[in-house]
């Protein structure tokens, strides 16, 4: 058995106020028939305003787990998340969230537009506004040509831009998406991850970006934040220090690129192991 060092390790904080995101102490237990689960032990990090994370840990460290704690969907056994300095109690106003399984988000008997425009109505903003809004969600995802389509007639890769457009048309201050392009090939996959960069650039949000992808985290990221094994802590709070324009070619043929990927590696190598990290390690070098 590996011994247990202090279970308190935390990410980069901001000064008070300063923080569009901040997650402090949040604990999770799931109480169950067969008994408690410590999905997530102590987990404390801040995002500012417009900045891109990627969250990455082994399988089971409590990604989803934290990702509906932030959402509002789960309430924290301990700690809070505060979204603007205002404490998360349910799902906020100022925050879209993507999952996976965009295939379940959408709904068939509506059509993309449709899709899109939901919760901008639910919201009850009038008709003019909304299909401005929707106008250029689905422009900015290259969907403009397919309004009147129905997601099962799109490719799985469209679908999901479907679901992104639908995020932004919102235009929330904080974007959380779960492992969005984990169901799609490479080659979409590619295309989406630029896609998110492109879009996250235009319109400024702060987002937090969950992936089992190690590569992926690390193109997309300013920042990757790594998990430790479950019950989770922060293992590591990781500054991406590549150039702020990335392309697929060019920023994965980079020699810090192959740095930064290698640490993040094995780290994860070393989380799977049941390393736990002794006290709080800051955004830092991977050198
Ligand atoms: N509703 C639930 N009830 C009980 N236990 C749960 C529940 N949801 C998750 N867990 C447990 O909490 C732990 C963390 O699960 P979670 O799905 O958050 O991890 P994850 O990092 O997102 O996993 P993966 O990378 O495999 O998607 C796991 O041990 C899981 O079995």
């Amino acid at each position: 058995m590996q011994p247990e060092t202090t279970p308190v390790s935390t990410g980069r904080t901001l000064p008070e106020g300063q923080a569009m995101l901040s997650v402090r102490g949040v604990k999770k237990v799931y109480h169950t028939d067969g008994g408690d689960i410590e999905a997530v032990r102590n987990l404390t990090f801040d995002l500012k305003a417009g900045e891109l994370a990627c969250l990455v840990g082994p399988s089971g460290s409590g990604k989803t787990t934290l990702l509906k704690c932030i959402s509002g969907l789960l309430a924290p056994t301990e700690g809070e998340v505060l979204l603007d300095g205002a404490r998360v109690t349910g799902p906020p106003k100022k925050m879209a969230v993507v999952f996976q399984e965009y295939g379940r988000s959408l709904f068939p008997w509506m059509r993309v537009r449709e899709n899109v425009e939901l919760p901008l109505k639910n919201a009850g903003m009038g008709k003019a506004e909304r299909d401005k809004l929707v106008d250029e969600a689905l422009e900015a995802v290259g969907l403009d040509h397919v309004p009147q389509s129905y997601p099962w007639q799109l490719s799985g890769g469209m679908q999901q831009r479907v679901a992104i457009a639908r995020a932004v048309a919102y235009q929330p201050e904080v974007l959380l998406m779960d492992e969005p392009f984990a169901a799609v090939d490479a080659q979409t996959r590619a295309d989406l991850e630029d896609l998110i960069r492109t879009v996250w650039k235009k319109l400024g949000v702060t987002v937090l970006f969950v992936t089992h992808d190690i590569d992926e985290s690390v193109y997309l990221g300013q920042r990757v934040i790594i998990l430790s094994s479950s019950p989770t802590v922060i293992q590591e709070d990781l500054e991406i220090d590549l150039p702020d324009e990335r392309d697929q070619l060019n920023t994965r043929a980079l020699p810090r690129f192959t740095e930064l990927r290698h640490h993040v590696y094995e780290q994860i190598q070393r989380a799977k192991q049941g390393h736990r990290p002794a006290a709080a390690t800051q955004a830092g070098s991977a050198s």
